[in-house]
């Protein structure tokens, strides 16, 4: 077993930890982050054992990390600067998730607890599939996105990298959302959504 380590000790970096740790998987789960020069040592049960911008001298040739870092660009931004330093970037999935074996994920996703993912969906690296959120059969979630808790995506839905679907939000199937768009918290995503957009409300319309 390898020690996981977590960039970022906030709530999402919390919730990582906690999945892993259900997972048995890691001998042992500690922190960076910037607020270790302010005293922040401890986070919940876990260590926070540096600042996350100077992680080159704390990390382990063996180390395995994650991002917990809920801002899609900046956790591509991190996430590639693992993966340039040849350092491992697992997937995590909580084992309450239900995860088709037909389905692809990408390095650095993660899944959490009570989440589903149907048949042939594929995911990619550094998404986060929230509390309660389900990826129906056919979906393709582009890299960086965030399906959020207790969102649902109906079957063949198209997601583009770094887009953010809300808490509790729905898309009917088919739908393609482009790159770098919000969906709002509560939306009812009927039509496809150009890149760079907000949209919210049932029907969800652009934000104006
Ligand atoms: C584990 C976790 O916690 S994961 C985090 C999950 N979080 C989310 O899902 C948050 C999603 N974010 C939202 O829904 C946001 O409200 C957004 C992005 C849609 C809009 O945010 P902002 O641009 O800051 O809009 P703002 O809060 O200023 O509201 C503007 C107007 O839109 C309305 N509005 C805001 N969000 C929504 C929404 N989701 N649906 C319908 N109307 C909304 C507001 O009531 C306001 O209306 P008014 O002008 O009539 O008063």
């Amino acid at each position: 077993m390898t020690r996981l380590v977590i960039i970022g000790a906030g709530g999402h970096g919390k919730v990582i930890a906690d999945t892993a740790s259900c997972t048995h998987r890691w001998s042992e789960i500690v922190f960076l982050d910037d607020r270790y020069t302010q005293g922040l040592t401890q986070t919940s049960v876990w260590s926070v054992i540096g600042n996350s911008n100077a992680y080159r001298p704390l990390l382990q040739s063996d180390d395995a990390v994650l991002i917990g870092i809920g801002n899609n660009t900046i956790r591509e931004k991190i996430l590639h600067e693992m993966m340039s330093l040849q350092l491992h970037v697992p997937h995590l999935i909580h084992p309450s998730a239900y995860v088709s074996n037909t389905v692809q994920i990408g390095a650095g996703t993660v899944i959490f607890a009570q989440a589903a993912i149907n048949v042939d969906a594929q995911i990619g690296k550094g998404c986060i599939i929230n509390t309660s959120a389900s990826v129906d059969h056919d979906c393709v979630l582009d890299d960086f996105c965030h399906i959020s808790p207790g969102a649902h995506l109906a079957g063949g839905t198209k997601i583009g990298a770094r887009s953010w679907v809300g808490v509790g939000a729905v898309t009917k199937q088919l739908v393609e959302i482009g790159d770098d768009c919000m969906v709002g918290a509560g939306a009812a995503v009927v039509q496809n959504v150009y890149n760079e957009s907000i949209v919210m409300g049932v029907p969800a319309r652009m934000k104006s």
